[in-house]
């Protein structure tokens, strides 16, 4: 593990008008590393992967990304530096073909073609002439996943990606962010379901009321009850 992390976000404030939300989040993620942020709703999960993407601005203390800032940087210059937000609402074109939508998200440089991602989501590959809107909510999560590949990331960021998927789908994605993460992904996933997480993460921070209120390996927070029921109110997992 490299000393420089890939992430590093630094004491990071941000705001919804006078709403302070975020109120001094730190963190960091390591290339190769899949981290996750958790905590209940309206904690700041989503706004911290918003502002690391540059959809929003933080009103104090910065993010920077392979050692440089990206302070003031539009949202597409930070997917160009690598940065990739698969959003909850997963974005894809829904009257584009599965095949045109992955297309579409290509970079040139790539290490991610159309082939590597339909081995990776075989169901893609099947479904390739179909529209985005006629596929089910797991393969629409696939497709989101597989246009952020296509897009080259050095950082994937994972809003609720198996949210409201049936069990069996949500343990296809799993085994999939396991394939990514393999292929040398770094991962920075936000998800309520802590089986999908301790079953992939490497570290987690919990984040509560703007702030990191507590950080574990996934070893250390496996053994730890305690946390578990003080920070998310959910016993064993
Ligand atoms: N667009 C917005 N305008 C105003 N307030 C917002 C907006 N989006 C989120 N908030 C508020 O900011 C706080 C943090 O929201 P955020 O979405 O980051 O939480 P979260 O931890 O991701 O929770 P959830 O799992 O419910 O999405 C919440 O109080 C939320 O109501």
């Amino acid at each position: 593990m490299s000393t420089t992390p890939l992430l590093s976000v630094e004491s990071v404030h941000a705001h919804y008008g006078k709403s302070h939300v975020l109120q001094g989040v730190s963190l960091q993620v390591h290339e190769g590393e899949l981290v996750t942020l958790l905590g209940r709703n309206g904690a700041g999960k989503t706004t911290t992967l918003k502002t690391i993407a540059g959809v929003m601005a933080p009103t104090q203390g910065q993010v920077r990304f392979g050692g440089k800032p990206l302070q003031r940087l539009a949202t597409h210059q930070v997917a160009q530096r690598g940065i990739c937000l698969v959003p909850e609402h997963r974005g894809i074109f829904k009257l584009l073909t599965v095949e045109e939508n992955l297309l579409l998200a290509q970079r040139k440089k790539s290490p991610w073609q159309l082939q590597d991602v339909y081995r990776i989501f075989p169901r893609l590959k099947e479904r390739r002439t179909n529209g985005g809107g006629q596929l089910s909510g797991g393969e629409q999560q696939m497709l989101a996943i597989g246009r952020a590949l296509m897009n080259a990331p050095r950082l994937l960021m994972l809003d609720e990606p198996v949210e409201g998927l049936a069990p069996v789908i949500v343990e296809e994605i799993v085994a999939q962010l396991r394939t990514i993460k393999a292929a040398g992904v770094t991962i920075l996933l936000v998800e309520q379901n802590l089986e999908v997480c301790t079953q992939l993460a490497d570290r987690h921070y919990i984040i509560e009321q703007g702030l990191v209120a507590h950080q574990a390996t996934n070893a250390e927070f496996l053994s730890d009850d305690a946390v578990k029921d003080r920070y998310l109110g959910v016993g064993l997992v």
